[in-house]
């Protein structure tokens, strides 16, 4: 078994109905794929129908699975809700939704122009928060217990230069995940979020990661597991949190990132001490320990 193969068992999404938004590329694709190969039915919605259409085909032919699209600005009430009444026109009914699309470039925060900020916020923020009560909605009036999954990043915690309209945007999905957790438990609806760290996508290395940087840093250097995440990594624990194994988790945020996070820690300088400085840091505490031992 290696971390590049899926986890759970065949069928463990059987009978369920599951919106990705975004998942016509990049991570949201590699979920929609996943879910389809667990046995449930999936719909992809962004705003390019060509790349929609190409991705619905190709996990058709890839999975054998039941998929769908509908193109979708989330960032427009009248777009999501039918993108849900397509979804229950199709399938029948809604189980499960990815709030997956996003919209983010590296830029100084004094360069932005009002218009760049209420971009990225209102595709985060505002798309998320559209799709989820309407959703939320059908699913009381139904007597349905769906669940939630947003995708956030780990500075939707830490917060993050350069990065400052998605670190606010997630940070208000991050929070929003929360409270509708409790909300909305009496209803059986269960709202969790991944944080990742890089998983390699041309969406995001484009605007995050371009050609510039990429030759100044390395992943082996900022990450303490010394890769890139796989998207298999992703998709298997964003299936078990879709999924009715992870029944009794909400409200939760798993973060999946090599342990890149950590490296807030005050002693993590010390990754560059050698052996030998160790042998002679040793030895200098242990003799300034003796030194300080009050007599017996
Ligand atoms: C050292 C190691 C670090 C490695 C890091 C690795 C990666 C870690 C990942 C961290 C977390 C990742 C989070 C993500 O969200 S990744 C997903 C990225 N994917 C996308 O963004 C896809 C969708 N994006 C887009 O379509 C566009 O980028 C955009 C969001 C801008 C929306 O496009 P749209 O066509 O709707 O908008 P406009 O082009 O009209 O732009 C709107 C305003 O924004 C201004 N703008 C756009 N780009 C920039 C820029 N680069 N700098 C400054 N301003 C920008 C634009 O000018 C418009 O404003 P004005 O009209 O006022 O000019
Ligand atoms: N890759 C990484 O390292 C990390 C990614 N993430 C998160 O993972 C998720 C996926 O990102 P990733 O796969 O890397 O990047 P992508 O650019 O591939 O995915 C973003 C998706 O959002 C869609 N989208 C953008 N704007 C809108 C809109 N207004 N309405 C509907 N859909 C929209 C895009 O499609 P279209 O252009 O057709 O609308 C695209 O499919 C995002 O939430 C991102 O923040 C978090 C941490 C790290």
């Amino acid at each position: 078994m290696t971390h590049t193969e899926g986890m759970l068992r065949d069928g463990a999404l059987e009978n369920k109905t599951i919106i990705v938004t975004g998942g016509g590329t990049g991570l949201g694709k590699s979920m929609a794929g996943y879910f389809l190969r667990l046995g449930a039915n999936v719909v992809i919605c962004s705003r390019k129908a060509d790349v929609l259409a190409n991705t619905a085909d190709e996990l058709r032919q890839s999975t054998g699975g039941r998929i769908t699209f509908v193109a979708c600005d989330v960032r427009k009430t009248e777009e999501v809700e039918q993108v849900i009444a397509r979804a229950i026109e199709t399938f029948g009914r809604v189980d499960g939704l990815v709030n997956n699309s996003a919209g983010n470039f590296i830029s100084p925060t004094e360069r932005l122009s009002y218009k760049a900020v209420d971009t990225i916020v209102d595709i985060v923020l505002r798309g998320t928060y559209y799709f989820t009560l309407a959703l939320g909605k059908y699913w009381i009036e139904n007597q349905i217990k769906g669940t939630v999954l947003n995708i956030v990043t780990t500075y939707a915690t830490t917060g993050s230069g350069w990065v400052v309209p998605s670190a606010m945007a997630k940070a208000g999905v991050l929070t929003m995940t929360k409270s509708l957790a409790f909300e909305w438990a009496r209803h059986g609806i269960r709202l969790n979020a991944i944080a990742p760290g890089p998983f390699p996508t041309k969406g995001a290395w484009d605007r995050l990661f371009p050609e510039e940087l990429a030759r100044k840093f390395s992943f082996e250097n900022r990450i303490p597991l010394a890769r890139t995440g796989d998207h298999q990594e992703l998709a298997n624990l964003a299936a078990y949190l879709i999924s009715n194994f992870s029944a009794y988790m909400t409200g939760e945020v798993i973060t999946l990132d090599g342990g890149e996070v950590l490296s807030a820690g005050q002693f993590n300088f010390l990754k560059e001490v050698t052996d030998d400085q160790w042998d002679a840091i040793e030895d200098q505490i242990k003799s300034a320990t003796r030194t300080g031992k009050t007599p017996e």
